[in-house]
């Protein structure tokens, strides 16, 4: 059997399973028991590696069980499982997109709040050609994962005469990613606000996205004009931004619930 907690940021779910159980079948355990008709169900599974007493690390794979370098929400999730199970207020998880650091701000078990330090972003405006599409304007932006952000005036968030499910399976996919992408469809509906959809490798279009949030604000304040502090609203509910000037790190606010611990049979 296979221990496992349930947590989820704003409908972004995922599992947290220790390091210990993997035995190196981290893909296969990911895309089992993320399965949500025939499993638990969630977007993907954070293995969570205590290298020492508070020194933790992350491999995250995603529910077709390919590893990505981090989740915002994800290592949030893990956040809030550490400060409900052991008290852990404060940290520093490593991630393979580089060190992130989680502060509990308000907690109400099982929800809690948590501010996480997100790195120095990077965008580089881009204009991509997707076959049966056209030219499609946007921006590339790591947040230590892959995103590639499109503006859109929609009230639905289509662009390019598609839905953006639609493109943004397209373009996730494209050949001119060689490691995959993120894709989110972004609107901006005044500096202090921004709403987007999220389309993400390795499991579709989800609720949420912490690296999505951070990849969408990135871009709107470098291209768009968007205030650094802002509020950015995904289907799954509003996270809040704040990037200093002179590109210091962008800081994340939002929530994390655990669901539930369970036992699960394992392959
Ligand atoms: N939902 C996550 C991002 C998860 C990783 C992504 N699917 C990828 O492959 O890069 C988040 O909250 O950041």
């Amino acid at each position: 059997m296979i221990s496992f907690v349930k947590v989820h940021a704003c409908g972004n779910d995922f599992l947290i399973l220790e390091e210990t159980v993997a035995s190196r079948n981290h893909a296969e355990l990911a895309k089992k028991l993320c399965s949500r008709n025939t499993s638990i169900g969630a977007d993907g599974i954070e293995f969570l590696e205590r290298r020492s007493y508070d020194n933790f690390f992350l491999r995250l794979f995603n529910a077709d069980g390919s590893e990505a370098e981090l989740s915002g929400n994800g290592t949030r999730c893990v956040a809030a499982w550490l400060a409900k199970s052991e008290g852990i207020t404060e940290l520093t998880l490593g991630t393979h997109g580089g060190l992130r650091t989680c502060k509990v701000i308000d907690a109400t078990d099982p929800l809690y709040l948590i501010e996480s330090g997100m790195g120095i972003p990077r965008v580089m405006q881009r204009t991509i050609v997707i076959p049966g599409v056209g030219e499609v304007p946007g921006a590339m932006v790591n947040v230590g994962n892959p995103h590639f952000v499109l503006f859109t005036e929609t009230e639905d968030f289509s662009a390019h005469g598609l839905s953006w499910q639609q493109l943004g399976a397209k373009i996730s996919v494209s050949p001119l990613f060689p490691h995959g992408t993120n894709v989110e469809f972004v609107r901006v509906n005044r500096p202090e606000e921004i709403e987007f959809r999220i389309f993400e490798r390795g499991c579709g279009p989800t609720t949420s996205s912490g690296t999505g949030t951070c990849a969408s604000s990135t871009a709107a304040i470098a291209l768009r004009g968007a205030s650094r502090e802002l509020t950015a609203i995904a289907q799954g509910g509003p996270q809040q931004i704040v990037w200093p000037a002179n590109d210091q790190e962008m800081r994340l606010t939002g929530p994390a619930e655990i669901v539930c611990i369970g036992e699960a049979w394992g392959l």
